[in-house]
């Protein structure tokens, strides 16, 4: 699903991450590995966010390199502290991505809905707590019709709640869609959450099936 070409990214000439050849298959990946190994490197660079030796593609041979926008259409991406200018409201950062995404204008309104964000969606997300910004974060990355959703450390500030409603999103797009995801985390998946896991580790400067 993913197809990894000759990867690597370093920082300040400092290499963090080299992956040669490796295809990450389709259906729901956990990326494990120590703190510092690269985690949020490689879901930042699958996102596009930045910069990488190599090229990435997806199933269908749309590479990030030789088509990026189309790449971009096809992935969305959570972070694991999301950062949003605080002036903008929850429904204005929503508009954005639907339109980005092009995808339809009501779409979100089921996220909202299900993750019962409709109290405080309308305001500023500099007033939103932590776990509210991590909810519409992960709302944002479900918008438009993503081949792969990344999800860096996803149940972080999350309440128990808020965990069962985004693994129900999870199951509904892996099943209904067949959306692949590609996540980290280091608390553990606890057993409802959906589906066979496939593992992957970041360790020795390099990603590997476990
Ligand atoms: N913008 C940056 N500039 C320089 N070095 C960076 C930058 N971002 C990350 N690094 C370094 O790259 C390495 C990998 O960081 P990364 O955040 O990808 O790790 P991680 O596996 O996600 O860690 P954690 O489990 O703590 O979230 C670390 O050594 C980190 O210091």
């Amino acid at each position: 699903m993913l197809k990894i070409t000759n990867f690597k990214k370093s920082y300040n000439k400092d290499l963090i991450l080299q992956i040669d050849n490796l295809t990450i298959e389709s259906g729901i990946s956990w990326i494990r590995g120590a703190n510092g190994t690269g985690k949020s490197t490689f879901l930042k660079s699958a996102a596009g966010i930045i910069a990488f030796e190599g090229d990435l593609s997806l199933a269908s041979d749309v590479s990030i390199k030789a088509q990026p926008v189309a790449y971009r259409k096809l992935v969305n991406f959570a972070e694991a502290e999301p950062v949003f200018p605080e002036f903008l409201t929850g429904t204005d950062l929503i508009r954005l991505f639907t339109k980005a995404k092009d995808a339809p204008v009501k779409q979100a309104d089921y996220f909202v809905e299900t993750m019962k964000m409709g109290s405080y969606v309308s305001d500023p997300v500099g007033t939103f707590s932590s776990g509210m910004l991590k909810k519409l974060s992960l709302l944002l990355a479900f918008i438009g019709n993503p081949k792969l959703i990344l999800l860096d450390e996803p149940l972080i500030t999350m309440d128990s709640q808020a965990l069962q409603t985004l693994y129900g999103w999870i199951d509904e797009y892996y099943s209904k869609k067949g959306t692949s995801f590609l996540l980290s985390s280091h608390q553990a998946l606890d057993e409802s959450f959906p589906h066979g896991i496939r593992e992957l580790l970041v360790a020795g400067q390099t990603l590997k099936y476990i």
